[in-house]
């Protein structure tokens, strides 16, 4: 019999696989409670009551009568026996948590006492779907098909667009035909108001496409001159989901936890909504391009050169080009000058993590995003504020910028694992020159428990700017710098070195997995920049009570 109590809008006697269950439904929760026979209390018994939150529930739909015998005999069986209606039972998809932060979509199908009932379910749940207003209805979609293993368009089509066709998402497919396709359509061609959402299928070269195209767009819209690094750039209004089908699909893992096809596919369909820190990367007010995970000079931005020369290898060149540049031990000298991020919370070496619902990322995205920019632009430095400049030189391995943990299966915690996704600094981890065996040290670290940065040669900086600019010839067009302040910091070091032939070694900056042939740059986060399909990685002990909350 069918109740309405206070804030419950429904609450019925169901059954599911011919056991009679109290059923309700209130604004945030569905629950599902066996009927036992006496009141008795089963502490060791969680699976008689289960619950799923509205907002994780995918789809639901009334069960037709050839489709009923997929689910249960049992509903076929109440319907013949009694000569009921065969529209009487309906079924809900609802996501449900697995282990390593995956999510799966599980199904359970209630069979009720009259079709009337059982519209009024159906009815009911549909509604408060409609009301939740945060999920895409159209998606703009990219597949990149070279990207990783070459699967991209298989596990679209056989893992994702069926969840997308369930959730009644409609899309619009564009596999894409050449690097950069992706990039140009949405800088000039793609109709984006049409659009609630733009999924990328690929790794973090293809993510990388997409924002570019992206920002680029916005800019354009908004009169935004995007080469001036002074320039606060316009945040994007359509979230990106990504579909993890590349090598390394480090924005994917560390902005979920895991990399897995059908979890992003549900993020996307829940219309999870995560900011993300975009760094701009000038020369010369010039822009050259955007990063949301690493920069990376010296032993990364090789790694990246010399595996680029090795795509026919797939994932693995990256472990055959860090062998050998591990091997190779190359050293640059240059000079890093950087403007610790000041009034926030967290440093680099916190314990605590970037996880859903982030306090720093909340903290630091107001402080940067409504109370403005708390940190020196380049101009006023020149006027007022010298002192908030700092600088290293010397001799390094690699210089390192992480805007977010950069977590991915090579490094579970990530390069810096106490970075934030959203709070407008990029941790700058700067390697000296050290020997063989230290470096190795270091880079093990990144995948035991040890502190990668507890290391007399290692630095970690939480920044909001840095410039980079390697030793080298005068006549070199990268010490054309005409800022006073950049003379002061980088001038002496470089007259140390006269024009020559015997220049040191030059790296290329690995900027998320693309390379960039410019040593000498400018940085500059730009808080909360993106949207992504995600809402960072959930805390373990939130899956079980979120999941299952009667089970307490
Ligand atoms: C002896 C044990 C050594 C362990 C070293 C662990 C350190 C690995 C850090 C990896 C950081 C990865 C940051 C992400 C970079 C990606 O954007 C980039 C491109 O990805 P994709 O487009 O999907 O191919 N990937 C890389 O640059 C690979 C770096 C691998 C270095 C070994
Ligand atoms: N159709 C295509 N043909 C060739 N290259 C492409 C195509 N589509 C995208 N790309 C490029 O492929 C590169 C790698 O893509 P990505 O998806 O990141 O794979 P991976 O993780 O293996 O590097 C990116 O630089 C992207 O610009
Ligand atoms: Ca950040």
């Amino acid at each position: 019999m069918e109740k309405r109590p206070g804030r419950l809008l429904l609450l019925s006697d169901l059954s599911v696989r011919n056991t009679a269950y109290e059923v309700s439904l209130s604004r945030s929760l569905l629950t599902w409670k066996k009927r036992l026979p006496s009141p008795v209390y089963h502490p060791f018994k969680p699976s008689m009551c289960r619950s799923v939150t509205v907002s994780e529930i995918i789809c639901v739909r009334e069960e037709e009568e050839e489709n009923s015998s997929r689910d249960e005999g049992s509903w076929r069986k109440i319907r013949e026996g009694h000569g009921r209606d065969c529209r009487q039972a309906f079924t809900v998809s609802y996501v449900e948590r697995g282990r390593n932060h995956r999510w799966r979509c599980a199904e359970v199908t209630f069979v009720c006492p009259d079709a009337v009932l059982c519209q009024r379910w159906v009815q009911c749940i549909r509604e408060q779907l409609a009301a939740l207003g945060c999920r895409p209805k159209h998606l703009l979609v990219y597949i990149n098909p070279v990207g990783g293993k070459k699967r991209g368009k298989r596990i679209y089509e056989q893992k994702v667009a069926p969840l997308f066709a369930r959730a009644g998402i409609t899309t619009h497919v564009i596999v894409t035909e050449y690097a950069n396709h992706a990039r140009d359509h949405l800088r000039t061609d793609a109709e984006l108001k049409q659009f609630d959402g733009v999924v990328c299928v690929g790794g973090d070269g293809m993510f990388s496409e997409i924002i570019h195209g992206l920002i680029w767009r916005t800019q354009m819209d908004s009169a935004v001159n995007p080469n001036s690094p002074e320039e606060a750039l316009q945040a994007c209004p359509l979230r990106i989901g990504i579909i993890p089908a590349g090598s390394t699909d480090c924005i994917c893992f560390a902005t979920v936890g895991a990399n897995d096809p059908v979890t992003s596919a549900l993020h996307i369909i829940v219309g999870d909504s995560q900011p993300m820190d975009v760094c701009s990367v000038h020369h010369n007010n010039t822009l050259l391009r955007y990063s949301v995970s690493l920069l990376g000079y010296g032993f990364f931005g090789d790694v990246l050169s010399d595996s680029e020369r090795k795509r026919w290898m797939g994932p693995a060149r990256y472990d055959f080009s860090g062998l050998k540049m591990f091997l190779t031990h190359h050293y640059y000298e240059g000079a890093v000058a950087y403007l610790p991020a000041k009034g926030i919370m967290g440093t680099p070496r916190d314990k605590t993590r970037c996880r859903t619902g982030c306090v720093v990322c909340e903290h630091n995205g107001k402080v940067f995003t409504e109370k403005g920019e708390k940190y020196k632009s380049a101009e006023s430095f020149d006027a007022e504020g010298e002192e908030e400049w700092q600088s290293v030189r010397g001799k390094f391995l690699a210089i390192n910028a992480a805007s977010m943990s950069c977590a991915c299966p090579r490094t579970p915690k990530g390069l810096s694992p106490a970075a934030h996704l959203a709070d407008g600094t990029t941790d700058l981890i700067v390697v000296r020159k050290c020997s063989r065996f230290n470096f190795l040290r270091h880079l093990i670290r990144h995948t035991s428990k040890d502190d990668q940065f507890d290391l007399g040669f290692v630095e970690v900086h939480r920044v909001n700017r840095f410039r980079f600019l390697p030793r080298q010839c005068q006549s070199d067009s990268d010490l054309n710098l005409r800022d006073a302040h950049k003379r002061q910091i980088f001038g002496p070091l470089c007259r140390d070195h006269p024009a020559c032939s015997c220049g040191p070694h030059y790296s290329s900056w690995n900027c998320d997995g693309e390379v960039l042939k410019h040593a000498a740059i400018d940085v500059r986060v730009h808080c909360q920049l993106i949207k992504l399909f995600a809402r960072g990685i959930e805390e373990t002990t939130v899956f079980e009570e979120v999941t299952n909350p009667c089970a307490i």
